[in-house]
């Protein structure tokens, strides 16, 4: 499903928390939703779960409203807050319980809770477990419901290495059987890792939505080898792009992104045996840039 965020204004009191924010979740694609603490991405992600009313603006599901959805709580996956479960329940009856809600058998419920890597501790409560644990709960309740879409508040938060790379291959095989996923990071370079597009939200305003190449590579210099590389270089330039020699024989610096030299090659059938540029730093520094350098980056959470 693609969800269309059109003009969505909020206030809490007198702050303006969200201004007009307008931006794409489309399907097939993981979209990550980056800004400084405090810049309103978990309201927005509230808005779009119809966990409260925008003052104006509108918020579409294939153009339908969260809650003319058909069992929008199916259809929508969602992981806000991982401690927001009874503390007192065990694992299973917390997946009972929302199965229960949604209208799902027990087997899927048990087969959910073999693939989150959680059989070990289903008869445990759930405030006796660790927040990575708490993080599974969720995003296995998130799942449950074969959802169309997800919407994952910092769903990284706590889970160890092994857990985040099962979480990216879950993400990117929903999108890639054409799901909608909306998740929001700290973790640049984590989100940079499976996301294909981003929209930076700074101070309740949307800064920027751009594909992670685009946005990382603006046009800066990448570093092309290619099978005809004389002849990329006569279309590169022809398209306008400044290209020089490579210390290697073969190669070619080009100051354009990736994707703009991949698609000349592609267009003139030029084989394109290497492509690269300095892209996590690049697109960090275009994060910086975009909010304003208010955020300030802790390199050690990065993985
Ligand atoms: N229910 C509420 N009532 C009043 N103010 C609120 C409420 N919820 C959020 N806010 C305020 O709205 C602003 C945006 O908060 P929000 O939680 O959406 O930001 P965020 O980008 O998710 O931040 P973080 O990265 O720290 O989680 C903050 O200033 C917050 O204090």
């Amino acid at each position: 499903m693609h969800i269309q965020v059109s003009s969505v204004s909020k206030h809490y009191g007198k702050a303006h928390i969200l201004k007009e924010i307008s931006c794409s979740i489309p399907a097939g694609q993981i979209t990550g939703l980056l800004g400084p603490n405090g810049s309103g991405k978990s309201t927005l992600m509230r808005m779009v779960l119809g966990l409260g009313t925008p003052d104006s603006g509108s918020i579409l599901y294939d153009g339908v409203r969260y809650s003319d959805l058909p069992n929008p709580g199916a259809a929508v996956g969602s992981l806000l807050d991982a401690a927001a479960r009874h503390p007192g329940r065990n694992v299973r009856d917390s997946f009972s319980l929302a199965a229960g809600m949604l209208g799902i058998s027990n087997s899927r419920r048990d087969e959910v809770i073999e693939q989150m890597g959680l059989e070990s501790v289903a008869k445990r409560r759930f405030k006796s477990l660790s927040l990575g644990m708490r993080q599974r709960v969720g995003l296995g309740i998130a799942i449950l419901g074969r959802p169309r879409c997800l919407i994952l508040d910092e769903p990284v938060n706590g889970l160890d290495i092994e857990a985040i790379s099962w979480l990216r291959g879950l993400l990117t095989g929903f999108a890639q059987d054409g799901g909608s996923v909306l998740v929001s990071s700290h973790l640049l370079q984590e989100l940079q890792s499976y996301a294909h597009r981003v929209v930076i939200i700074d101070r309740g305003s949307v800064a920027t939505e751009s594909t992670l190449s685009d946005l990382s590579n603006p046009d800066s210099q990448v570093s092309v080898e290619a099978d005809e590389p004389e002849k990329l270089a006569k279309l590169l330039l022809a398209h306008g792009f400044a290209v020089s020699d490579h210390a290697v024989p073969g190669w070619l610096k080009v100051q354009a992104s990736n994707r703009q030299v991949a698609q000349i090659a592609m267009e003139h059938r030029i084989l394109i045996t290497s492509l690269g540029s300095q892209q996590e730093h690049q697109l960090e520094e275009a994060y910086l840039r975009l909010t304003q350098g208010e955020y300030s980056v802790h390199r050690t959470e990065v993985l």
